[in-house]
């Protein structure tokens, strides 16, 4: 049995052990009250940042640290606090010995993070930053302060010399926002909504390859499209200053297969839009299609394709031109007469069929530049059509359709791109000819794109190439013959 003996040999017996550990424990506990009573939460925290920051941050006393934490009373979540964990993760380094690591499922790619305790130094305008995450652990019910969204109370610190206080609140903080949108932008997975009429709505992801990079068209028009996206995306204030809604419309009009579609997921790519596709065509009403473009979010691009396929966007004018006999347009009040004497919904949307109004254009116009479309900011309006001609000039004026784009059949620049795609070739000797004949020859990049994926062999899929336009010129020939041989009779 093991017995104390004190260096003035008294030995204390094990009565005279437990009870002066009972009135230890007793002051002890006493003291903790105490201490609770007298030393206000507010302090404790004081010290202890104080301390953290002697420890941790290795700094002189002329510095002077911002907290970021999200246990703000009464207000909402803080923005600050994720936007800087999304900015920090880029900074780790080979200095970090510990990284969190995370795969978030609206988000492409991994994502890193701090991990409590790790330092990250930067530099901002010649400041140096120095960052910690300290992780704070509350204890239990006694913890009267708010967890924060990440359910833990985790904060940055960031510390710097006091002088540069101003820089840091007013610059370096926007310089993170800032990071932190576009981050989140690149990050973004997109979601292609396809809406219906009576709110059916489908998502799914949208990866399109498509890029401005492999859209085959005319280099200058690719250039002025992105510059009119960058110099939208950039002119929110502007848009504030004068009093308009921050929305850009563009049509796309040309032949099918010019790639109007691939277009628009371009955009999408180039922008980190969600599409919205509208289907028009099952819209029972004024306020069916009102609802529909009112439940479209900021930041996303609505499309409708094929607006010609909806007669309320019509051009009434152009129903007595020679167009409307070529396609067989036919007149308002043939249209009445025949609407009077139908009951059911005419499916096609061939033009000698005639269906019932189901909304009007005016509502249409009203979601995109009148009263409703201020519900909302940072849109972009798609229309596409093959028939430009029969749309009503009210939908494609300036501050409805502001950019008119033209996609047309494939020009010998446009099958540049369209070989380097698919072929990831520059140069082959098949490409004088192929230039010629696309000169004289009407040709869709769709019906070149298709050649060209049948051979991985660049001179078997251009020989394809120059087949499909040898047998073009000889039908454009035969009905230049056939012409011809009407004009005479
Ligand atoms: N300009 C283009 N650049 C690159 N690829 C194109 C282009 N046009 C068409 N394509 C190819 O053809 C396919 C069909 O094109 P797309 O659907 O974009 O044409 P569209 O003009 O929208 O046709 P539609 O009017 O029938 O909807 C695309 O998936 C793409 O592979």
């Amino acid at each position: 049995m093991a017995t104390f003996i004190s260096r003035s040999g008294f030995i204390p017996s094990t009565s005279h052990l437990i009870s002066y550990y009972a009135s230890f424990s007793t002051a002890l506990m006493l003291l903790r009250n105490v201490y609770r009573e007298l030393v206000p939460q507010k302090l404790e925290e004081y010290v202890l940042d104080k301390l953290r920051f002697l420890f941790f941050s290795k700094v002189s006393p002329s510095c002077c640290s911002f907290i970021i934490d999200d246990s703000w009373e009464f207000f909402d979540h803080n923005e600050l606090i994720e936007a800087a964990a999304r900015y920090l993760s880029n900074k780790i380094g080979i200095q970090n010995k510990k990284v969190r690591v995370g795969k978030f499922r609206k988000e492409q790619g991994l994502t890193t993070g701090l991990v409590p305790g790790e330092e990250i130094v930067d530099e901002f305008k010649g400041i140096k930053v120095t960052w910690l995450l300290v992780r704070e652990k509350g204890d239990g019910a006694d913890d009267d302060r708010k967890r924060n969204a990440e359910g833990n109370d985790n904060y940055f610190m960031l510390t710097f010399e006091e002088e540069h206080r101003d820089v840091i609140l007013k610059d370096y903080f926007n310089h993170i926002l800032d990071t932190h949108e576009n981050m989140k932008k690149e990050k973004k997975v997109l979601k292609l909504f396809t809406r219906g009429g009576r709110g059916s709505v489908s998502k799914i992801n949208f990866n399109h390859p498509a890029t401005f990079e492999t859209i085959a068209m005319d280099n200058d028009l690719k250039k002025s499209i992105i510059a009119d996206l960058d110099k939208f995306l950039s002119r929110k204030d502007f848009y504030r200053r004068v009093g308009k809604t921050w929305k850009r419309g563009y049509l796309l009009y040309g032949p099918p297969g010019t790639g109007k579609s691939s277009l628009i997921a371009a955009m999408a790519n180039h922008l980190k839009y969600n599409i919205y596709n509208l289907e028009l065509g099952t819209v029972k009403s004024d306020i069916e299609l009102r609802d529909m473009l009112l439940d479209t979010a900021d930041k996303s691009i609505i499309v409708v394709e094929d607006i010609d396929c909806n007669q309320e966007v019509w051009n009434r004018d152009a129903q007595s031109s020679n167009f409307s006999r070529d396609y067989n347009i036919p007149k308002v009040s043939d249209c009445f007469l025949k609407t009077e004497a139908q009951t059911g919904d005419v499916k096609s949307s061939n033009f000698s069929d005639y269906k019932i109004p189901k909304f009007t254009l005016s509502t249409l116009l009203n979601c995109i530049d009148g009263l409703w479309s201020v519900c909302g900011e940072e849109r972009i309006f798609v229309f596409t059509t093959n028939h430009k001609e029969i749309l009503d000039p009210a939908l494609l004026r300036p501050g409805r359709m502001d950019m008119h784009i033209h996609m047309s059949y494939c020009t010998t620049q446009g099958f540049r791109i369209l070989a380097s795609n698919y072929l990831e070739i520059k140069e082959h000797p098949l490409f004088e000819e192929i230039d010629d004949l696309i000169k004289c020859v009407d040709v869709t990049p769709a019906a070149l794109a298709e050649e060209l994926m049948r051979s991985d062999l660049p001179d078997d899929a251009l020989r394809g190439v120059v087949d499909l336009l040898k047998q073009k010129r000889i039908e454009r020939d035969t009905k230049e013959v056939e012409r011809a041989k009407k004009m005479e009779k």
